[in-house]
């Protein structure tokens, strides 16, 4: 079995939204698939009102394949400071023709006001490791983890793009969606995240660094957050960029040039993130400064390769072999 959902960009890229279908009758949610988390969470029917703003919201006593897990109770925090938490049911989840039966489906009974100001997203779908579920007292299976002994192949792909919708595929390899080949990197599951290291980078035409950055594939966290000193290398190249802490990262002129940003994968395999995708966005309505799609991963404890490096790659995470394989396109 496969399945396919298109990953929708939000404005200036700040997420993507893939429809899921969830429950009996199918009711399509549009889930923000996250490989940095590892809960399958929605907005439900029940959240009281005033923490739903236009969401489409599930409702377990509409679905009669829903069955509650007694006694299962969540709660989660996400690295912006935003969170949710609920009870938990039973049902039927899919992604295109990929259809997992008895997945946990994680029903939000309070959600951050982060989450309800997002209007277009109706939850998330973890794709990180089981360790790292939130669900008391048992934890629950991610929907890749339920799939792999049905999928054809037990991987799945995120292609993202740089405003257009991309893909996310379970079960196959498309070798149409990248060029050159895969080269694939271990990945270090110990703290639930598909967590590797690359060796070194560059900027634009400049000389290649080595220099180890160990970092997480996070399809759910916006910006590329890097070490302090490839930051400052970087910036150094950007005229009239600075940190400005009242907005929390470096910022510049929007008529700026950027830089590309080269990372290593392995020792001979590169993904260049074009610069324009490190002029993220505008600071304010003026549009005169916008604000640095490269970051500082300070107090995070590694680097963070979000959707501003993502969306220049194609991108293969493989469970079973606890790899990650990663493709120019
Ligand atoms: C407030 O919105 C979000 C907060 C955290 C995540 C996961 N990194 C995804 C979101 O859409």
């Amino acid at each position: 079995v496969t399945g396919s959902g298109v990953a929708s960009p939000q404005q200036y890229d700040v997420e993507y939204l893939t429809p899921i279908s969830v429950g009996t009758p199918p009711l399509v949610l549009n889930l923000n698939l996250d490989t940095g988390s590892s809960d399958l969470w929605v907005f439900s029917s029940e959240l009281p009102p005033s923490e739903i703003n236009g969401q489409t919201v599930y409702d377990p006593t509409k679905s009669t394949s829903a069955k509650k897990l007694e006694g299962a109770t969540w709660e989660i925090e996400y690295g912006d400071g935003s969170s949710s938490e609920g009870d938990v049911y039973i049902d039927s989840v899919a992604i295109g023709d990929l259809t997992v039966t008895a997945q946990a489906v994680q029903a939000a009974k309070n959600v951050s006001a982060e989450f309800t100001a997002d209007t277009h997203d109706d939850g998330l779908l973890g794709l990180a490791f089981n360790t790292i579920n939130t669900v008391q007292p048992t934890r629950q299976k991610t929907f890749y983890d339920n799939a792999q002994s049905i999928l054809d192949a037990p991987v799945f792909t995120a292609d993202l793009k740089d405003d257009a919708p991309g893909h996310y595929n379970f079960g196959y390899i498309d070798s149409s969606a990248y060029t050159g080949n895969i080269s694939y990197l271990p990945v270090d599951s110990s703290q639930g995240f598909w967590m590797f290291t690359s060796p070194g980078y560059a900027i634009s035409k400049g000389g290649y660094k080595i220099t180890e950055m160990k970092g997480i594939a996070d399809t759910g966290t916006t910006l590329l957050l890097l070490p302090t000193s490839v930051v400052l290398a970087y910036y150094k190249q950007v005229d009239g960029a600075r940190y400005e802490g009242t907005q929390g990262g470096y910022i510049f002129a929007c008529s700026a040039t950027l830089p590309d940003f080269v990372f290593a994968v392995g020792n001979n395999a590169r993904i260049t993130v074009p610069g324009k995708y490190i002029n993220y966005a505008p600071t304010d309505s003026s549009g005169t400064t916008c604000f640095g799609g490269i970051q500082k991963d300070i107090g995070i404890g590694f680097s963070i390769f979000g959707d501003v490096a993502l969306k220049a790659a194609f991108v293969v995470f493989d469970g079973p072999n606890q790899q990650l394989g990663w493709a120019a396109k």
